[in-house]
């Protein structure tokens, strides 16, 4: 660790962050990344520490003085200024982000994604503290592209569909589809930070993630989480291959999205954090436009990587079709098309994802296959006992 530079070869001087549902997905992995290979310190904000446990137990390893863990729900804790205040900078993770929810607890997701959001900006914005806030790729909603004829010869040209964080409009569905309360809210709070950043001076930088997928993301149904939750699509897949019932493809699996690695996001991350000069004041998607698919691609890549890691057959009828209002309810609506744009990313930091669609699979399904098919096995015999 020592000697470490940034990108214009100026030494990296430790830091404290305050990171704001450091206990989730990508928070999770962000700590991993800090404790062991950087001297920074993390003060860890959340409800729930079972993805930061390792980190945190026993309290003999070696960066055990550098990860405080604070139980604190954001909505009502005088706690989160005082920890604002002691760190440098402030990352804030914290946000309902499963689509089963947007339409089905819109309210929910509204607040978690805006009105929760609001004292964490005041904060840093009074204190002087930088923050990078997580915002999301649905801010773009659904591309222009979209709109056009099916048989309209511009559907494949860039400029209708690639999303760029400058010049790219954000295009939601009607209010009744209420999918869009998230994108919405984390438009209105981009929206918030930015003026702050005008306005106030607020050192800012906002992250757009583009299907961030990998070990630890959401949770398996009715094995460390509710038997009738839906979380993402990676998690709905594994639960249906570990359980070898066929993958479900919402109105067809037609939608298309660029899937990247999180050990590669957070690469992207670490560069932001280390290079306050070159990130403050920009948004920037984080994706890997190599790696498109469309959902039903993505189920047929799902089945043939688990077949491999598993060393189990696939079934005999690998996917079936269902629809939107079957498997989400009413109000459902979807983004077509994701494809982020690297220019301004590329020119702040010089990132650039490395890992191909099949090499994260194999790596997150033997994950999955490693920590759950055994659990699932138990728990799918207890209910044929019964
Ligand atoms: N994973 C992706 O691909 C992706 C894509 C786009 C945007 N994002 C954004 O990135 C951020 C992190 O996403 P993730 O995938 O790690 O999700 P996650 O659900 O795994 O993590 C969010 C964490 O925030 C915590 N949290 C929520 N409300 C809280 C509150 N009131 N107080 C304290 N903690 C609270 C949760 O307990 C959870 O641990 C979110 O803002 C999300 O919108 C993620
Ligand atoms: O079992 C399933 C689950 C999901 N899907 C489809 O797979 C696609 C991807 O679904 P995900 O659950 O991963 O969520 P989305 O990509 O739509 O949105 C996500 O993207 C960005 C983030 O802000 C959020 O994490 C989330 O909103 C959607 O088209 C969805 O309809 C299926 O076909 N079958």
């Amino acid at each position: 660790m020592a000697g470490r530079v940034d990108l214009d070869g100026n030494p990296i001087k430790q830091i404290t962050i305050c990171m704001i549902g450091a206990g989730g997905f990508i928070g999770s992995h962000l700590c991993e990344k800090l404790l062991s290979e950087t001297p920074h310190k993390v003060l860890a904000v959340d409800v729930y520490s079972d993805k930061i446990k390792h980190l945190l137990e026993p309290a003999t390893v070696t960066w055990a003085d550098r990860i405080q863990f604070h139980r604190i729900n954001i909505k009502n804790d005088s706690r989160l200024e005082g920890l604002i205040k002691m760190a440098d900078l402030t990352i804030n993770l914290a946000a309902i982000c499963t689509p089963a929810d947007y339409n089905t607890r819109p309210l929910d997701t509204i607040y978690s994604n805006f009105i929760d959001a609001l004292p964490v900006v005041k904060y840093c914005s009074e204190n002087g503290k930088r923050l990078i806030h997580f915002s999301t790729c649905e801010v773009y909603g659904k591309t222009i592209g979209a709109f056009l004829p099916k048989d309209s010869p511009l559907r494949q040209d860039p400029a209708y569909y690639v999303l760029k964080e400058d010049t790219s409009p954000c295009i939601f569905g009607p209010i009744e589809k209420q999918r869009w309360s998230y994108a919405c809210a984390k438009q209105l709070i981009e929206r918030l930070v930015y003026a702050e950043g005008a306005e106030n001076g607020l050192e800012f930088t906002i992250v757009r993630p583009f299907n961030w997928i990998g070990p630890r993301m959401d949770f398996i149904p009715g094995i460390d989480g509710p038997s009738e939750g839906v979380p993402r699509v990676l998690a709905c897949f594994s639960n249906n291959l570990l359980r070898r019932e066929p993958l479900k493809l919402v109105d067809g699996g037609e939608s298309q999205r660029t899937f990247i690695y999180i050990k590669d996001a957070i690469e992207a991350v670490l560069l932001m954090i280390e290079n306050p000069a070159r990130a403050n004041g920009h948004i920037f998607n984080v994706g890997n436009p190599n790696n498109e698919v469309t959902v039903r691609q993505l189920a047929e890549m799902m089945t043939k990587v688990y077949a491999k890691v598993s060393g189990e057959s696939s079934i005999e009828t690998p996917t079936i079709d269902v629809s939107s209002k079957e498997f989400y309810g009413e109000g459902y609506d979807d983004s077509d098309k994701r494809i982020p744009d690297m220019t301004i990313i590329n020119r702040q930091l010089g990132w650039n994802p490395k890992t191909s669609l099949w090499d994260l699979l194999e790596s997150t399904l033997t994950y999955q296959h490693r920590t759950y098919a055994e659990a699932v096995k138990q728990a799918m015999s207890k209910t044929t006992a019964n």
